[in-house]
C-alpha cells in the first residue's frame, strides 16, 4: 500500500498496545505536532488507527511549595519547635515557642493561621500548646508537596480536600491540557504487516512542473481544510483614522464643511489673527515647532494691518490693545502648526473660499504638533477636531449643545464644561468625560465664543463659536485604553489594533 510520507511514519510509530500521544510521536519523528495531527487524522479517516482526547490535569509546586519541600512547612516547624520547649505539658508563651522555631516575618503568621487548623493545638491569649498526639511526620500537604517534589503522585491521587487547601496555600498550582493518544487498529496492524511505502506526493503546483509536463505523472498531497492554520491579518485601516472618518461623517451628518489647509503655517495664520500677543506667554505656552525655512511671503497685507492695528489699539471705540510690540516679521515666520485654528482664521477671513455669509458650519479633522513631553496622554503630533459655527445670534448654549449632540453619537453622554481662557475667545470653556475603565475625568477639548478683536480684523460681524477637540482623547473614552501609546508608535498593542473595529 502507499500513503503519503509522513503518514507512513506516523503508522510505523504508532503501537497497536500502548497508545502514543501526539506530542511523543511528533518528538519522535522531529515534525511539528500540527503535521502529525494532519497525519493522524487521514489515518484515522483511513480505518487505520484510533484517537482518543484526554483532557489531563497537572499539579505543579509553587516557588514557595518547594520552599517548604526544604525547610517543611511553617506549621510544622512551629509544632516541632513547641513539643522542644515543652509546651506538650503546659502551654508556653507564643514569643518563646515562635523563637525557638527560627521562624521570620510572613512565616510566623503563616505558621499561625494553619497551626490549629490541622490539629497541631491550640492558640490562646499569647500562648501556646501542642497536642502531644499530633503527628508532623504525617502531615497530609507535606507529604503531598513532598510526593509532587520528586514526581511520585498524580493529579487525580491527591486527596480533594489536601489539593484544595494547597491550592488555596499557592503552594501548588493546576493546569489542564488535552491530549490526544493514538493507537494502532487491527486493520492499521495488518497494513503495517504487508507493508507500506511511501508515495511521493508534491505539495505545490510550481511553473517548472508546468512546463515540463511533470504535473501530469506526480501525486499532489491532500488539502485537510479542517487543519489549523496560521493567522493571516490583511493591511487595515488604522483605528484612529477610522475614528477620524467617523467623526467626519457625523460632522457632515450635522451640515459642517470640511476645511483644509497647510500644516506648515504662518505665525500670522497661526497666533497673530487669533490675537495671541507676540510677547506673551500663550504664544509659547503652546510650545510649537519653529521651521527654518524663509519667511511666508503671501500675506495678505489688508488684512495684516487690520490684524496689527487690533493688537496694538484694540477694536471698537473703548478699545485698548496690548501694550506691546508687534512685527511683520514675527508674523511671517514659519512654524508647524500647534492647533488646526489656523485653517478656522483663514476660511473666516475669506481667503480660503472667499466671503462666507451666515449660517456656516465649518470642521477639520487633521494633524496639529507640539512640542509636548511625551507620557500616556501626550503625543508630539495629535489629531484635532477643529470646528466652528458662525451665525447671527449664538451663546454657550449653542455651543454646549452642539457637543452634546455631537458626542451622543459616540455614546459619550456625561460632558462636563469648565471655564477657561483663550486670549482668543470670551467666554471659553475646557470640555471634559470620564473615563470608561478608570472612571477619572479627562480633558477632551477647549471650546468657546470668538472676541470681536478676532473677528473684525477678519471681517465677521456675526456670531462665531468654535473648538479644538482632541480626536485621541475621544478614542480613549469609546475604546477604554489608557495609554495613548497603545495606538502610536512603537509601543502599539498589535492585538487591538488588529482586531478593533470602529462601528459606523
Ligand atoms: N485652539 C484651541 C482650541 C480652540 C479652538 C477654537 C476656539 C477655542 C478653542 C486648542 O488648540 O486648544
Amino acid at each position: 500500500m502507499q500513503l503519503p510520507g509522513t503518514q507512513v511514519s506516523v503508522l510505523e510509530a504508532a503501537s497497536a498496545t500502548d497508545a502514543r500521544s501526539v506530542s511523543a510521536l511528533a518528538d519522535e519523528l522531529g515534525e511539528k505536532p500540527e503535521t502529525v495531527v494532519g497525519a493522524v487524522f487521514e489515518l484515522q479517516d483511513s480505518g487505520l488507527l484510533t484517537v482518543e482526547e484526554r483532557t489531563e490535569e497537572r499539579v505543579a509546586l509553587t516557588d514557595e511549595g518547594e520552599t517548604y519541600v526544604e525547610s517543611g512547612l511553617p506549621e510544622v516547624r512551629l509544632y516541632r519547635a513547641a513539643v522542644e520547649v515543652g509546651a506538650t505539658d503546659e502551654p508556653v508563651s507564643m514569643g518563646q515557642v515562635i523563637g525557638a522555631s527560627g521562624l521570620e516575618g510572613g512565616a510566623v503568621d503563616i505558621a499561625l493561621a494553619n497551626y490549629a487548623r490541622k490539629g497541631y493545638g491550640r492558640i490562646d491569649a499569647g500562648e501556646l500548646t501542642a497536642d502531644p498526639d499530633a503527628d508532623p511526620d504525617a502531615d497530609g500537604e507535606a507529604t503531598v508537596l513532598a510526593a509532587l517534589a520528586d514526581g511520585r503522585v498524580d493529579a487525580g491521587d491527591i486527596e480533594a480536600s489536601v489539593r484544595e487547601q494547597l491550592v488555596s496555600r499557592d503552594l501548588v498550582t493546576v493546569s489542564e491540557s488535552t491530549e490526544r493518544l493514538v493507537t494502532l487498529t487491527d486493520e492499521g496492524v495488518t497494513v503495517l504487516m504487508e507493508g507500506v511505502e511511501a508515495a511521493e506526493t508534491v505539495g505545490q503546483l510550481t511553473p517548472e512542473l508546468l512546463t515540463s509536463g511533470e504535473w501530469q505523472d506526480v501525486e499532489f498531497a491532500e488539502y485537510n481544510v479542517e487543519a489549523d492554520a496560521e493567522t493571516r491579518y490583511g493591511g487595515k485601516k488604522h483605528i484612529l483614522r477610522q475614528t477620524a472618518d467617523r467623526v467626519k461623517d457625523t460632522l457632515v451628518g450635522m451640515g459642517f464643511k470640511e476645511m483644509e489647509g497647510p500644516h506648515a503655517d504662518a505665525e500670522f495664520w497661526i497666533n497673530d489673527c487669533l490675537f495671541m500677543p507676540q510677547d506673551h506667554p500663550a504664544r509659547t505656552h503652546w510650545d510649537q515647532f519653529a521651521l527654518d525655512v524663509p519667511p511666508m511671503q503671501d500675506l495678505p497685507a489688508d488684512l495684516v494691518d487690520r490684524v496689527e492695528d487690533a493688537h496694538r489699539n484694540g477694536v471698537g471705540p473703548d478699545g485698548d490693545g496690548y501694550h506691546s510690540p508687534w512685527t511683520e516679521d514675527v508674523a511671517r515666520g514659519v512654524d508647524l502648526r500647534g492647533h488646526t485654528t489656523s485653517l478656522s482664521m483663514r476660511y473666516l477671513s475669506g481667503h480660503a473660499e472667499g466671503e462666507l455669509e451666515p449660517p456656516q458650519r465649518y470642521f477639520s479633522v487633521e494633524k496639529v504638533y507640539r512640542n509636548d513631553t511625551l507620557d500616556a496622554t501626550h503625543l508630539l503630533e495629535f489629531f484635532q477636531i477643529e470646528g466652528w459655527v458662525m451665525a447671527e445670534d449664538l451663546s454657550v448654549r449653542d455651543l454646549m449643545g452642539t457637543f452634546t449632540e455631537f458626542y451622543e453619537q459616540f455614546g459619550i453622554t456625561d460632558l462636563e464644561f469648565k471655564p477657561h481662557y483663550n486670549p482668543y475667545t470670551e467666554p471659553s470653556f475646557e470640555l471634559f468625560g470620564e473615563h470608561p475603565e478608570t472612571g477619572e475625568i479627562v480633558e477632551i477639548g477647549n471650546s468657546g465664543i470668538f472676541r470681536e478683536e478676532v473677528l473684525r480684523p477678519l471681517g465677521v460681524d456675526c456670531d462665531v463659536m468654535a473648538w479644538g477637540l482632541a480626536l485621541e482623547r475621544l478614542l480613549m473614552l469609546t475604546h477604554g485604553f489608557e495609554d495613548i501609546r497603545d495606538v502610536h508608535g512603537t509601543l502599539v498593542d498589535l492585538d487591538f489594533l488588529r482586531t478593533e473595529e470602529v462601528v459606523h
